[in-house]
């Protein structure tokens, strides 16, 4: 990581209480990884304090130590008899995003991010393809990975800062001049993206996720509402999407930041306004406004939502500087999100079977209602909740199922630490008539024997993902390949039972 570069404490912007003239070879947050002159920052965790490990940091050979003061009490003792550098600070997970972006020294000239409880990858995507079709070199960055003009595998939605930072200075030393990246609850509470240069950031929507994490609706909405009062500055564009209804609240936390904001949505004061959409079996057609100007456009995306994001999308992309016209010349060129409403395969009778990502009650709610004007017979969902994730939303999760699908089938979806059987059992409390098919192959083949002519079946909460956590052990497991097996076995059998 340190590619043999050594800088001071003060070339990162941070001021030691000793052992200032510290080279330091490289910064981890992870004690297990410390080597010879490395910066250790010990954060707070959820579990433990990183403080507990700087006695074994100190061991390692770490040059720095940079903590806060819960950190440095814990290890009192080891840092009085060291003579590694100490940066005690209130915020050191701001400090280390701030040192992290000086160290790595790169990011695109251009950088987006977007919030929301929905919508974050979808939009980062939009907004990366519509750059790539103005033949700018750029990249989304989030739950999908790096995409676009430079690629990388990610573990999470925002990275830690110093995997950020790493990410983004290799693709701007690869090229890449713009940038989207999604902005998790997790990721601005614990300020990993805050050494970012944004031009522009984007909210798309609040609803109920990762309560187990924040415990309050307010204090999930005030770690979103930090990307536009705490990371994007003073004079950026912030890109709202007024239909939510946080929209308001948002707008007018980023214009008392001194920000401009540029609206967007079916909502009678946006500027980038949506004013109809018809949808057809493999797509939909957009009427919009710009300002006074109004436009249409065909675009091969499955469900409304899909072009509200898209619409927040170019927003972004105008917000951060580009030409109006050339964006939405750019728009027929999008492509489907992988696993967001992705068609999966189609059974010989016509039936559709499509993969969506849907992991919240609002979700799961949008995206049956968003395939209904797609479908012209039964609509079948097959729904799950993961485990170790906020437990409130699995009944909810399962009401929103119950209460847009025509029928409804409950298995596991990453049940990760907890018994699988109890999570489908907490699903079921708000879809009380579903099926419960632990096996999620056999809930598949189920939903896809199942299909009739003009009938639709949509499999959420996997989207993209293609492995099922159980325990520890990642298991491969796909979605959209489960449904093209099932389809081309149940197709198969029945053209052999008829011949
Ligand atoms: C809940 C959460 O966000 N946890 C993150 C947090 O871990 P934590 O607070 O539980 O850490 P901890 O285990 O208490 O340890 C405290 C500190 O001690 C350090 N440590 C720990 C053990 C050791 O031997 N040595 C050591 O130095 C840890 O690196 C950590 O910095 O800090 C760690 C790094 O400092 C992160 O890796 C970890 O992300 C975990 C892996 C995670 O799964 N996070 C998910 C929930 C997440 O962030 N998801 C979001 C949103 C997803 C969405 O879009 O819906 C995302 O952006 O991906
Ligand atoms: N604008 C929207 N409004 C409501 N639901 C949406 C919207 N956009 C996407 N969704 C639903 O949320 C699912 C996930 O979409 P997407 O991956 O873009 O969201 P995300 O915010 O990146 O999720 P994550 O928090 O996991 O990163 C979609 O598959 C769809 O079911
Ligand atoms: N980024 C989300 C993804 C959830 C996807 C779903 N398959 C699950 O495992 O709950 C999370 O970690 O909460
Ligand atoms: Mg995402």
């Amino acid at each position: 990581m340190s590619g043999g570069q050594r800088r001071t404490l003060a070339q990162l912007g941070l001021a030691a209480t000793g052992g200032a003239q510290a080279q330091v070879t490289g910064l981890v947050i992870d004690s297990r990884e410390v080597r010879e002159g490395s910066l250790f920052a010990a954060l707070p965790g959820t579990r433990v304090h990183g403080g507990e490990f700087i006695q074994y940091a100190l061991r390692m050979g770490a040059s720095a130590i940079l903590t806060d003061a819960e950190g440095a009490r814990i290890a009192k003792a080891e840092l009085a008899a060291s003579d590694a550098a100490l940066v005690v600070t209130e915020d050191a997970r701001a400090a280390l995003s701030c040192a992290a972006a000086l160290w790595f020294g790169a990011q695109p000239e251009v950088m987006v991010a977007v919030t929301g409880t929905n919508g974050k990858t979808s939009v980062a995507s939009f907004t990366r393809q519509i750059w790539q079709a103005m033949s700018l070199e750029a990249i989304n960055v989030g739950t999908t990975g790096v995409e676009g003009s430079y690629t990388a595998p990610l573990a999470h939605t925002t990275p830690d800062a110093i995997t950020l930072h790493k990410v983004l200075a290799d693709a701007a030393h690869a090229g890449v001049t713009h940038a989207a990246m999604e902005a998790s609850s997790h990721g601005l509470d614990q300020r990993r993206l805050d050494g970012v240069q944004l031009v522009a950031a984007a909210f798309t929507n609040f609803s109920q996720d990762h309560l187990d994490y924040h415990h309050t609706f307010a204090a999930y909405f005030d770690a979103k509402a930090a990307l536009f009062t705490r990371v994007l500055p003073e004079g950026g564009v912030a890109v709202i999407n007024m239909d939510d209804g946080k929209g308001e609240d948002m707008a007018a936390l980023a214009e008392a930041r001194g920000q401009d904001v540029l609206r967007v949505g079916r909502h009678n004061t946006a500027q980038l306004r949506l004013l109809s959409q018809r949808f057809n079996p493999t797509g939909q057609s957009l009427r919009f406004s710009w300002l006074d100007e109004i436009s249409q456009v065909d675009l091969p995306l499955i469900g409304g939502f899909q072009g509200e994001n898209l619409l927040v999308a170019a927003g972004l992309c105008i917000g951060a500087g580009a030409d109006a016209n050339r964006v939405f010349q750019a728009l027929p060129e999008m492509e489907t999100v992988r696993g967001r409403m992705q068609l999966a395969a189609t059974r010989r009778n016509g039936a559709a079977v499509f993969v969506d990502f849907a992991h919240t009650p609002d979700a799961v709610a949008t995206a049956i209602k968003a395939l209904r004007p797609h479908v012209q017979g039964r609509l079948i969902a097959i729904i799950g909740a993961g485990g170790d994730r906020d437990p409130g939303k699995r009944p909810l999760m399962g009401q929103a199922a119950a209460q847009h699908a025509d029928l409804v089938i409950v298995t596991d979806d990453n049940p990760r630490s907890e018994d699988p059987a109890a999570i489908r059992a907490a699903v079921m409390e708000g879809c009380p008539e579903a099926a419960n098919v632990g096996d999620r192959a056999e809930a598949i083949l189920r939903g896809v024997d199942a299909l009739g002519p003009g009938d639709a079946l949509l499999i959420l909460g996997k989207g993209h993902e293609t492995g099922q956590t159980v325990g520890t052990d990642v298991l491969p497991f796909n979605d959209a390949e489960q449904a093209s097996v099932a389809v081309m076995a149940l197709d198969s059998a029945e053209a052999g039972e008829g011949a």
